[in-house]
């Protein structure tokens, strides 16, 4: 059985998805910035605004690494920007793994970040108009590093459940 990575832009799922397929599958969820949160004993909110991004993408990384190599099976929600730093992407395609991109369009990831933004320090201050804008540039970026997945998975007009049926069918 190989560790189940989730990756994707903010808002496409992963934590959800993770902890949905954790509930079916009975393999344990891991949620990458849960981890970070609870290493660092603060929110990732309070990361940001006390040490910068750069503090925190090295937190990231050593965590994604450490999850990688611990000896347990589990389903690893990472963060929207981990495939985007440190050459974290290329661990995506590891042998040992099954990396998934859940792959949303612009218009989802508006809907739900919208509603979302209090705890994503990277939106939290924008309003709607510089949000749409920013998520549309920022994914074009990011997508280089999102598509080293293995698996491509297209979550738009797609209820939880059928995001996780995708997944065990990937799995299967
Ligand atoms: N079909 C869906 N699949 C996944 N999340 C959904 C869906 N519909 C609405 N949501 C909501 O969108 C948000 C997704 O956020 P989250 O799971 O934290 O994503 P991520 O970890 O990728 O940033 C949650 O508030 C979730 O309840
Ligand atoms: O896209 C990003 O750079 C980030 C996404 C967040 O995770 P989610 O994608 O789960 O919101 C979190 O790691 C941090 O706010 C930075
Ligand atoms: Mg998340």
């Amino acid at each position: 059985m190989k560790k189940i990575v989730l990756l994707g832009y903010m808002g496409c799922g992963k934590s959800t998805i993770a902890q949905n397929l954790s509930k079916i599958t009975n393999i344990p969820f891991l949620d990458l910035d849960s981890c970070i949160e609870k290493r660092a004993n603060m929110s990732i909110n309070e990361i940001f605004s006390k040490h910068g991004e750069v503090y925190f993408r090295k937190l990231e990384h050593e965590m994604f690494v450490e999850l990688l190599h611990s000896p347990e099976n589990n389903i690893i929600g990472l963060g929207g920007g981990t495939p985007c730093y440190a050459n974290n992407h290329l661990l995506l395609q590891n042998e040992d793994i099954v990396s998934i991109y859940l792959k949303a369009s612009i218009d989802t990831l508006y809907s739900r970040l919208v509603q979302n933004k209090s705890k994503r320090p990277l939106i939290a201050n924008m309003n709607e108009e510089e949000m749409k804008e920013f998520i549309a540039k920022h994914l074009f970026d990011r997508s280089f590093y999102y598509n080293h997945a293995q698996y491509k998975l297209s979550v738009d007009n797609k209820a939880v459940e059928e995001t996780v049926e995708d997944i065990l069918a990937i799995l299967a």
